[in-house]
């Protein structure tokens, strides 16, 4: 997969090259590129912002500069996705990243101050897909940081990134019967800590007795955390048993 990530400070991208992202660069699953939006700047002071029309608080990016980059990153032919990330988007999600890490090509844009001119996203829908997307309802002062997260989210799908492959049919969210499930509780030695035991039921060696422990935690867990996800869980995913958890 090939990754363009355009923004104005490419630093915020370092982590890219530690763990498994940066492994996943060295072996070739991933070829990621960072690129300086003030590259696209002719002036003396590299300037990729301006006073908003209409008026209001604060700056917005210029177009020129991102129409430029676009055109020498995106020149014919082939396309990326160009994925936006913005408080005003759809929501990102683990469906989402796994769209995404189906794509060959991602083109990912970092906004700044009040955000991007608008025309930018409209005129590169003529050439590419564009998707305008949020992390959730919180408020971050550029898209660095919401595109570290969505490219972590979507290299770990890529097969050969994560060592074990079964992680990613575990996770959160990930598609299944346990699809709405959030992750219950997880230990590993040694069997007694700070006389805190770990479940019995986790050494018995009984798989089934784990597989429904696990399940169990993972509703209670949801019920507690995140209850609105239960209604969604299919109608056959929940038996009499785990109605009663
Ligand atoms: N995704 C996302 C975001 C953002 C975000 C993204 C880009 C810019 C550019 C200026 N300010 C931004 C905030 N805030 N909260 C989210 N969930």
């Amino acid at each position: 997969m090939k990754l363009d990530i355009v923004t104005i400070f490419p630093e915020y991208f370092a982590p890219l090259e530690i763990s498994l992202l940066g492994k996943a660069r060295r072996t070739g699953l991933l070829d990621v590129h960072v690129h300086d939006l003030r590259d696209w700047t002719h002036d003396r002071h590299r300037t990729v912002d301006d006073t908003p029309y209409g008026g209001g608080p604060g700056m917005v990016m210029k177009p020129e500069p991102w129409g430029e980059a676009l055109d020498a990153l995106v020149p014919s032919g082939d396309a990326p996705r160009m994925i936006i990330p913005t408080p005003s988007g759809r929501p990102f999600t683990q469906a989402l990243a796994a769209e995404y890490a189906a794509a060959p090509w991602l083109l990912f844009a970092c906004g700044r101050y009040e955000g991007i001119d608008s025309r930018v996203a409209e005129e590169a829908r003529t050439r590419m897909p564009v998707d305008e997307v949020s992390l959730g309802d919180f408020v971050l002062a550029g898209g660095e940081v919401a595109v570290l997260v969505m490219v972590e989210a979507v290299g770990r799908l890529l097969p050969g990134v994560l060592g074990n492959a079964d992680s990613v049919a575990d996770d959160s969210f990930a598609p299944g019967a346990m699809e709405s499930l959030l992750e219950g509780p997880v230990y590993t030695k040694p069997p007694v800590w700070r006389d805190r035991a770990v479940p019995d039921v986790l050494l018995s060696g009984h798989h089934g007795a784990i597989a429904r422990w696990r399940r169990d935690e993972a509703l209670r867990r949801t019920a507690r955390h995140r209850p609105e996800l239960l209604p969604r869980l299919a109608s056959g995913a929940l038996d009499e048993h785990d109605r009663r958890v």
